[in-house]
């Protein structure tokens, strides 16, 4: 079970891209734009816990991730780890003992595998830059030891192959034991499995819920698939246009949502649950709306059946509906209450 302790902390979290106006709003003395990716996040991992961290497509989910492991720069809030601010602190050898700690999968194993490097070379590089051994032994032991952790058995045998010479699992399990390798205390994981046959996946998934048993290793777990979040996860966090509309323990979110958002993905995953079960809001429909073009009021206004004029025009604030459940919705109560309105307005 996790522990009480926060190894991470996101404080109003906000990244946004400048982007160039065009032409007429040069012409015109428009100001440029901004992407609002992410738009002011609160968000906190305990040690040994797993947060699934769920949206659609450009919910700003990547960006989360890429801010956590410090391939990115917030432009507003704080990152906090064990309590230590990390917002500002840059550059490669004062960030070194952080990346011991903090490590990211990639989505994509293929690319995020040098073509040109053997297994062993690929495990060994993180141990090798962050200088976390002293000789050849050493070397060996903790590459086997990460390979072994990822399920690539016996380790020996994986040493002197090429990327290509494997299976998809097999390049996953090579990538994950790449993060392992540094024995880190929290792994952003980015669609860890989402490129995989499904009957590898599950075989992943283990992979990553042993490391938070044996290690007590805290995961972010960053997903579009609601299902998986709730296989996976303590609890979900559900992000809308680069904002938390919902957090809450994995059954809480999966069971009982209380913003109808949440309750649209759910719809749209006709796995959980019996139909009868299934709350009566008809499933999500209409795309994302850009970032660089979010709705006023709440962000989900456009595309919400029970949008009234309050959404259009004020920004609901996230509220406890529950112990460890926040929605942030002006008619939160309702979605509770399975509202003749939901079955009523079509999105
Ligand atoms: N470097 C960048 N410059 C400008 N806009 C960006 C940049 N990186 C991301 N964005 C924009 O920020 C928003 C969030 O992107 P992000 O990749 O974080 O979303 P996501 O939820 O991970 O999506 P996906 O599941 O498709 O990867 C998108 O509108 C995206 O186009």
């Amino acid at each position: 079970m996790p522990d009480s302790v926060d190894i991470l902390r996101l404080e109003s979290l906000q990244v946004h891209f400048p982007v160039q106006g065009g032409l007429f709003d040069r012409v015109l003395g428009r100001p440029a734009g901004a992407v609002r990716a992410v738009d002011g996040i609160d968000l906190n991992v305990r040690r040994g816990e797993i947060v699934a961290l769920v949206g659609e497509s450009g919910s700003g989910k990547t960006t989360v991730g890429r801010v956590i492991t410090k391939l990115a720069q917030p432009t507003g809030g704080r990152l906090l780890f064990e309590g230590r601010d990390m917002t500002s602190v840059q550059g490669s050898s004062a960030l070194r003992p952080y990346r011991n700690r903090v490590q990211m999968i990639f989505q994509d194993a293929y690319q995020a595998l040098n073509p040109r490097h053997t297994v062993f070379d690929i495990v060994a590089e993180p141990l090798r830059s962050l200088r976390l051994v002293e000789n050849n032994g050493q070397l060996t032991e903790r590459v086997s030891e990460a390979l072994a952790a990822a399920g690539l058995n016996p380790p020996g045998d994986f040493f002197a192959r090429f990327p290509h010479e494997l299976s998809g699992g097999q390049r996953q399990r090579a990538v994950i034991a790449g993060a392992l390798a540094v024995k880190p205390e929290l792994i952003v994981a980015d669609e860890p499995v989402s490129m995989l046959d499904v009957s590898i996946r599950a075989q992943i998934l283990q992979v990553l819920v042993d490391l938070r048993e044996k290690h007590n290793m805290a995961l972010l777990f960053i997903t579009h698939d609601l299902p998986l979040a709730w296989l996976i996860a303590n609890r979900i966090a559900v992000l809308y246009l680069g904002k938390l509309v919902e957090i809450g323990t994995a059954d809480d979110i999966t069971f009982n949502p209380r913003h109808p958002y949440t309750v649209a993905l759910r719809n749209a995953t006709p796995q959980i649950g019996s139909n009868a079960d299934r709350r009566e809001l008809p499933a999500l429909q209409g795309e994302v709306p850009s970032a660089a073009r979010i709705p006023n009021g709440c962000r989900f206004h456009p595309r919400c059946p029970m949008a009234i004029d309050r959404c259009r025009q004020e920004e609901p604030p996230a509220v406890e509906v529950g112990p460890q459940h926040l929605s942030a919705c002006w008619r939160t109560g309702e979605v509770n209450a399975r509202s003749e309105l939901l079955r009523l307005a079509p999105l």
